[in-house]
């Protein structure tokens, strides 16, 4: 027998947005049941970016104290990843349990279902045994799983995602990083600053593609300095594993071997087994697509990874904040991604935002760009080692304003927020030309770089 329960509000997935959005809808105080197949708070806090930030936050202590021999003195660092992967289980992620979430959760009002849930229709929802009817709506926020691309022998061998990547408590001796994008390069990084062999193969012309060239081009010089192997443009044609070694092949004939296997080719949202089908829309689909307000159906609201915007925090929460205010009833603004911003948190930091100048030239957009070296800047050489990075300017030139930028630099992701502002509220580049930079700061390249703008 079918349990049947009502609630104001059904959420479909407790990442981050849909967390975010239970949470401020039962203290809204509406009737809230929040489902979650897994962990409370999604792949953020549990397997993205709170435990590889914290792995980062290692590697880049390790990698600033071998940078004090010729400026500060000397230095021997012993890193020891036992203190990462412990910082890991106690700070992190409570050894991956949820209590604390679901407390907080519960805390404030909303009802908490354990389970994978399914559309079953207009307002219906079910999770095993139970179905919940929603009076005013049900948000979809059910995030995204790593995609693994179709190389021969690649889905029988016991690769790694992220999520094992993360939880390692041995360093490998040596890793193979299929993917030179966001996850890619974040943990190659770090596991080579620890000590493993590493090398980043990438099918693209250059690391990070999604981003300028530019940035692509400085994160594979400095790898490479710091020993790590870079394949761009190549094509693993075969994987394989005899129990100990994995094996790619790439498509000119080299062999790479390692201990570990990393795959991080680009996440997919799960569709199939949600029910879309039985609310109109298709199941197929590779995001759900919504108006300006997150909506996807007739009381139906997406968020997150799964609308296809961008895979980042930042956006599920952006976008939870739209669809809470819609379902409230509340006035407000639709969803705006002009200015949204993403920084890779290698070191150096690649932060961007808004378009890069090939997005703005095939947009038809009329276009200058201006540029300035770090290292060229009083800041970059007082800084002198890790001083790597640029800021770029894509402006429109038509209206006089800028459209995309990025900031790489030791803090990329800082600098880029006065550029975000800057794109979000369209301000004039004249005025952008004349106002007062502090001396001597990183983003004071940014006054240059406007200077250059041609
Ligand atoms: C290694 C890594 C590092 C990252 N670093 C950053 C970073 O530094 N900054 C940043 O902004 N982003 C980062 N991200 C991306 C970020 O983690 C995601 O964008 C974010 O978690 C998306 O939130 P979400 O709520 O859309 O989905 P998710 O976090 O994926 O949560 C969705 C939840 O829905 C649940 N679910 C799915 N289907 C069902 C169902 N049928 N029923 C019930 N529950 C279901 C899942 O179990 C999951 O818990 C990183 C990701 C990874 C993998
Ligand atoms: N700092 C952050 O905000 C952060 C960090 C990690 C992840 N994320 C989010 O998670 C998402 C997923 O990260 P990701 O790194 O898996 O995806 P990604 O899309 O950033 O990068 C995937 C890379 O794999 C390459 N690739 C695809 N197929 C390949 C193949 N067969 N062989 C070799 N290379 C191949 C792509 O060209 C691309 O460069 C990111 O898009 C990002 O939104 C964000």
């Amino acid at each position: 027998m079918a349990e049947e329960q009502q609630a104001d509000v059904v959420v479909i997935g407790l990442g981050p947005g849909g967390e975010h959005a239970a949470g401020r809808l039962a203290e809204a105080g509406l009737d809230v049941v929040g489902i979650e197949a897994e962990l409370v708070g999604g792949e953020c806090p549990y397997w993205g970016c709170v435990p590889s930030k914290m792995m980062i936050r290692a590697g880049n202590l390790v990698a600033e104290a071998r940078r004090v021999p010729g400026i500060a003195g000397a230095s021997q660092v012993t890193p020891d990843w036992a203190q990462v992967a412990a910082r890991i289980r106690d700070e992190a992620t409570d050894d991956w349990n949820d209590q604390v979430a679901v407390d907080r959760l519960t805390g404030k009002g909303a009802r908490f279902v354990r389970g994978r849930a399914r559309l079953a229709g207009p307002g219906r929802v079910t999770v095993d045994d139970l179905v919940v009817t929603a009076r005013r709506g049900i948000v979809v926020a059910t995030g995204t799983r790593p995609a693994a691309p179709p190389v021969p022998g690649l889905a029988e061998v016991p690769y790694w995602t992220n999520r094992d990547a993360v939880a390692v408590k041995e360093l490998p001796d040596s890793l193979l990083v299929l993917g030179g994008g966001a996850i890619g390069l974040e943990l190659a990084q770090v596991f080579a600053r620890f000590g493993t062999t590493v090398t980043v193969v990438e099918a693209m012309d250059r690391l990070l593609p999604a981003d300028e060239p530019e940035a692509g081009r400085l994160i594979g010089e400095v790898l490479e300095r710091e020993g790590v192997g870079i394949r761009t443009d190549a094509r693993a044609v075969r994987a394989e594993h005899d129990g100990v070694t994995f094996t790619l092949h790439l498509d000119g004939g080299e062999l790479l071997s390692a201990e570990r296997l990393l795959v991080a080719t680009g996440r997919r949202a799960e569709l199939a087994g949600l029910g879309l089908d039985t609310v109109g829309l298709d199941p197929a689909a590779r995001a759900l697509s919504t108006d300006g307000q997150m909506r996807a159906g007739d009381g139906l609201w997406a968020i997150g990874d799964v609308t296809g915007h961008g895979a980042f925090t930042h956006v599920a929460m952006y976008e939870a904040e739209i669809a809470v205010r819609s379902i409230l009833g509340d006035p407000g603004p639709d969803a705006d991604y002009r200015a949204l911003p993403r920084v890779t948190f290698t070191d150096p930091e690649v932060g961007a935002v808004g378009l890069t100048e090939q997005q703005a030239r095939d947009k038809g957009l009329r276009v200058r760009t201006g540029s300035f070296e770090l290292p060229s800047s009083a800041r970059g050489w007082i800084h002198k080692a890790g001083n790597d990075g640029f800021v770029k300017l894509v402006e429109d030139t038509d209206r006089g304003v800028l459209v995309g930028a990025t900031a790489a630099g030791p803090a990329g992701g800082e600098v880029l927020y006065g550029l975000a502002v800057a794109i979000q509220a369209q301000v004039p580049t004249e005025r952008l030309r004349h106002m007062i930079y502090a001396y001597p700061t990183f983003h004071r390249a940014v006054e240059t770089a406007l200077a250059d703008l041609r």
